[in-house]
């Protein structure tokens, strides 16, 4: 079979339309107008060109957008106080810190500086707490936005085997406990997993977060299964230059699958639509206001 491609960059414009129009609501009706600060420590040109584009389409859904670029040496001390000025700020409502940090500064440190009810990459440990006991909370955007994929694609994910391979704190165990909350049965696989390919088999769902470029193959995938791929790598073109791939093997996973996301287009955009939808859940929820519906898990 040939699978379907889901399309994440028109659902993640369908999603920053919706958020768009709760903005223009808020500015009309309540004279609020959502703010995300997003702090860039070092000069990493992937990392500027991410957020680059993040601040981009949060202007285009009519949010306010604050850039802070710390210099690659900065302190920890100098760094927290940026948090704390963030924190404290009023008009933002929404504060993330693009990781990887420089290997001199504690991220798990800075990360919990946050103001939870700001965290809009729900990292802050007290995030994490909520998400795994199932209460309200910020909930991490890449898994977010996958989860609407799949949603979207299975109507319920109900009973279905699920595979997350990966179990970092920013999208392989936030996606586990997603899938555990809309009663998957869900295997976290890592580096240590005996027969990663016949534990794939198994699943109705695969969730690749490895960093691995084209690891996991159609022959791993269990024919009709749904693949979410959130790789983002970049390889070498044997005839120059350079090109985006996820950590599945398109060609040979379309094939078998029955659904894929690719990469570019995948989810990729819908992470940072979620970032969007985040940032105005926390600025509805910091005034007291019915938050949008829809736009969270
Ligand atoms: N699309 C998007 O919006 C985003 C994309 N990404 C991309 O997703 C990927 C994963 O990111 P992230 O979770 O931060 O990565 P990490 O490097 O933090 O984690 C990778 C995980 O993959 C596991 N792993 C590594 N090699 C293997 C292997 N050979 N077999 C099985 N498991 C393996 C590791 O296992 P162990 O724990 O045992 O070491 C680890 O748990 C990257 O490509 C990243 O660029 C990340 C964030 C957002
Ligand atoms: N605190 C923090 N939160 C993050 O969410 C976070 C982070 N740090 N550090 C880096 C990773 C990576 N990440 C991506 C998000 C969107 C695309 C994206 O939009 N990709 C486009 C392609 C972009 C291009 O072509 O270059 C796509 O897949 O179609 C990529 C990567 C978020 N991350």
């Amino acid at each position: 079979m040939t699978a379907t491609v889901i399309d994440g960059k028109a659902f993640a414009a369908k999603v920053r339309g919706q958020v768009a129009e709760h903005v223009a609501k808020l500015k009309e009706e309540h004279g609020i107008t959502p703010g995300l600060a997003v702090v860039l420590v070092g000069e990493d040109p992937a990392s500027q060109v991410y957020v680059k584009s993040k601040g981009k389409m949060t202007v285009e859904v009519g949010m306010k957008s604050v850039e802070h670029r710390m210099d690659e040496n900065v302190s920890e001390a100098e760094l927290l106080a940026m948090v704390q000025k963030l924190n404290d700020d009023p008009t933002i409502h929404g504060i993330l810190v693009q990781l990887p940090l420089p290997g001199h500064l504690n991220s798990d440190l800075v990360i919990n500086s946050i103001d939870p009810a700001k965290d809009v990459d729900g990292f802050h440990i007290s995030n994490v707490g909520l998400l795994g006991t199932g209460q309200k909370s910020m909930v991490p955007c890449t898994p977010l936005g996958s989860l609407m994929m799949l949603r979207d694609h299975h109507g319920s994910l109900s009973g279905l085997n699920a595979v997350v391979i990966g179990r970092s704190n920013i999208v392989g165990k936030p996606m586990a406990q997603l899938l555990l909350g809309d009663s998957c049965t869900v295997t976290i696989a890592h580096s240590r997993t005996k027969d990663l390919p016949s534990v794939v088999r198994q699943a109705d769902i695969v969730v690749a977060a490895v960093g691995r470029p084209q690891m996991v193959l159609g022959d791993w995938i269990k024919p009709g299964a749904t693949v979410i791929d959130v790789g983002i790598n970049r390889i070498d073109k044997p005839e120059g230059g350079t090109r985006l791939v996820g950590d599945a093997d398109y060609d040979s996973c379309a094939a078998v699958a029955g659904a894929i996301t690719p990469v570019p287009g995948g989810v990729g955009p819908m992470t940072i639509a979620c970032l969007l939808a985040n940032t105005l859940t926390a600025c509805c929820r910091a005034n007291g206001l019915t938050e949008p519906e829809g736009l969270t898990a």
